[in-house]
């Protein structure tokens, strides 16, 4: 019995056109300045850990090189929540949800189910995107973020380690994405799982998996509350 559903975020409740037209020009545009700010601990932590990585390269210049190959890397994460804070706070961002979203997800947690999110976007951004919607603030639907602090979103052992932290047997949480690489891992750790092959997105279906185009399908499929 499925009792508690993890969402990802871009291609799943939110369109990625949002993301890459939207979100991603903004934090570009933000990041120089952004970089120059020598006083935050968090950019100096995400700075020093890029020259780890790119000893001698400038690090302004290799995030700008994994924002056009939209790397999912944790430092850039960081950096392009910080950049999003004040977008989100001042009104000049607000997510644009897939219509579905908002309903279906007030209808499970009203219903009795635990939502919690698993996005690469860091979980300053992912509170942000959910707490400025045009539906209002939705973090309180949910009771737990995960980013890319537990590992990677390909990764069977990332999804152990959220089963863990929410003390449920994995069977009874549903995985929802978009990448049918994230639903393997998830799967390979005993999540039950869907993807969400999003027509706007155009999701590539992939083979041997419940879809859905949609979460009221997916309550459909799987049984869950509806509003
Ligand atoms: C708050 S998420 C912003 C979008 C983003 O940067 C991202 O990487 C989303 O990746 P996902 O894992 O949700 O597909
Ligand atoms: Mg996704």
């Amino acid at each position: 019995m499925i009792r508690l559903v993890l969402l990802d975020i871009e291609g799943t409740t939110l369109p990625i056109s949002f993301v890459r037209d939207v979100m991603f020009p903004y934090a570009a545009k933000a990041l120089p300045a952004l970089m120059q700010d020598h006083t935050n601990p968090t950019v100096a932590a995400a700075r020093a850990d890029i020259v780890m990585e790119y000893p001698g390269q400038d690090p302004l210049k290799v995030c700008q090189d994994w924002m056009k190959a939209d790397v999912k890397a944790a430092p850039l994460k960081t950096l392009q929540g910080l950049t999003w804070r004040q977008g989100f706070e001042d009104g000049t961002l607000q997510a644009d949800l897939y219509p579905d979203v908002p309903p279906a997800l007030k209808a499970w947690s009203k219903g009795g189910l635990r939502l919690a999110v698993y996005s690469s976007g860091s979980i300053p951004s992912q509170k942000l995107l959910y707490g400025y919607t045009a539906q209002g603030d939705l973090t309180p639907l949910f009771e737990d973020f995960f980013d890319l602090s537990t590992g990677g979103k390909k990764d069977a052992e990332s999804y152990e380690k959220i089963t863990a932290a929410v003390g449920l047997p994995a069977d009874d949480i549903l995985f929802l994405s978009d990448i049918g690489a994230e639903l393997d891992a998830a799967r390979t750790a005993g999540m039950s799982v869907c993807q969400l092959v999003r027509e706007q997105d155009g999701t590539v279906p992939h083979s041997g998996v419940a879809q859905a185009p949609d979460l009221t399908s997916v309550s459909s499929q799987f049984g869950l509350p509806v509003a």
